[in-house]
Formats: C-alpha cells, structure tokens, sequence
C-alpha cells in the first residue's frame, strides 16, 4: 500500500497491492497499520456501499457543517468515477481549490481526504459501486449541498459529452457557494 499526499494537503491518492492466486484475490482499501503510519488515524463511524446505475451520473456537491465534518476514504468495488474535493477548510493555504481523481476498480486506487472538504462524483461508467467510510455521523441538519458548477470552483468535470446527466433535483438546484458560505462559518 502507497499513501502520498497532494499538494492540496489533506487529500492523499492510496495504491492498493492487491494478494492475489489461483482463486481470486483480496485487497485492503483500509488498513489501520500503514494508514497510521501516514498520520492518518480516522475511527471510521460510517461505512457506506454507494451504488449508482447510470454513467454520467454527478453526484454533489455535498459539505457536513461543523461540529459534523468528516474525513473520507473513497475506494472503487466496481466501474470508474471522476471524485471531487473541495478545499473549504477557513485557515488553509489551499481553501476553494479542489482535487480530482479517476478512481478505477481496475487499478485499485482509492483516496482519503481529511475533515473539511466538500466532495461530488460524477460516474464514468454504468454501474459504479464505491465502499465509503466517514469519521463522522451523518447529520441531515449540517449536510449542505453547494452547486456542481460553481463558478469560484471552477471544476472541470470529464462529463460524457454523449450522454445526458443524470442528477437530483436537490443538487440541480444547489445554491452557490456564497449563498451558503455563511451557514458554514467561512
Ligand atoms: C451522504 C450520506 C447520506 N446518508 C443517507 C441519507 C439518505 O437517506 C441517503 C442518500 O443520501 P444522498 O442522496 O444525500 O447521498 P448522495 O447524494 O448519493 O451522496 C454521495 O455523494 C456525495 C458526493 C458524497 O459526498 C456522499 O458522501 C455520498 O454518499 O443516505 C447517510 O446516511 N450518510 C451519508 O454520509
């Protein structure tokens, strides 16, 4: 298992080596021992299979408001999927910039990222399965959606040019990110 961090700190790309023989094979996407030895010591209170049918489906953006931030680790089952997080942590160096990954069943990459940052998925295959776990509880009163496209973001989404975008209402009308910037603290 590699852990490296980006430049926008926080957000760590994780390489899995999968044991693999003659019956198959077994992969960690978290592993309490290398995950610690990276300085990342998340107690996992969620642990959420998210499915989604269709590609081009976009998924976010999602924020929980203090005290119900959480840090997250992503990682593929099944398909591929274009994974946002946006840097909204007040004091950072880095805040209202966003990393990207194409996390892919196929090459076993999955991504951690600590407490503070908004995320959004959009799916670039059908039938995605991603294993998430959260540090924290899920709180419907702090959960904020925040619009996909927003322009001080400025996210360049891979959307499927050939297809149409599947999402839900609530994140087709999410607010911008200053009509609720005060509801976060920022
Ligand atoms: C996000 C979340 C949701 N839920 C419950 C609430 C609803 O009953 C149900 C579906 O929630 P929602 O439609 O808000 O979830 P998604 O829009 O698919 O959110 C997903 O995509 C975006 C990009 C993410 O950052 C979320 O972590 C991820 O799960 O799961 C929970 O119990 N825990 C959670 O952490």
């Amino acid at each position: 298992m590699r852990i490296t961090e980006r430049a926008i700190k926080g957000i760590f790309d994780v390489e899995l080596d999968p044991a693999a023989d003659h019956r198959g094979w077994l992969i960690k996407p978290f592993d309490a021992r290398p995950f610690a030895a990276a300085g990342l010591t998340a107690e996992w209170r969620q642990v959420i299979v998210q499915f989604t049918e269709h590609k081009n489906t976009l998924k976010g953006l999602h924020h929980q408001a203090e005290p119900f931030l959480e840090a997250k680790l992503i990682a593929p089952i099944e398909g591929r999927c274009f994974w946002v997080s946006v840097d909204l942590r007040h004091e950072s160096p880095t805040f209202g910039q966003w990393g990207g990954a194409v996390l892919d069943a196929d090459k076993r990459n999955s991504l951690y990222v600590s407490r503070g940052f908004a995320h959004g998925c959009l799916t670039l295959s059908d039938h995605v399965n991603l294993l998430i776990c959260a540090d924290n509880d899920y709180s419907p009163d702090h959960g904020v959606s925040i619009a996909w496209n927003d322009p001080t973001f400025a996210i360049d989404w891979p959307l499927l040019a050939d297809t149409e975008v599947v999402m839900k209402a609530e994140h087709r009308d999410a607010p911008p990110f200053a009509a609720v910037r005060g509801k976060l603290g920022l």
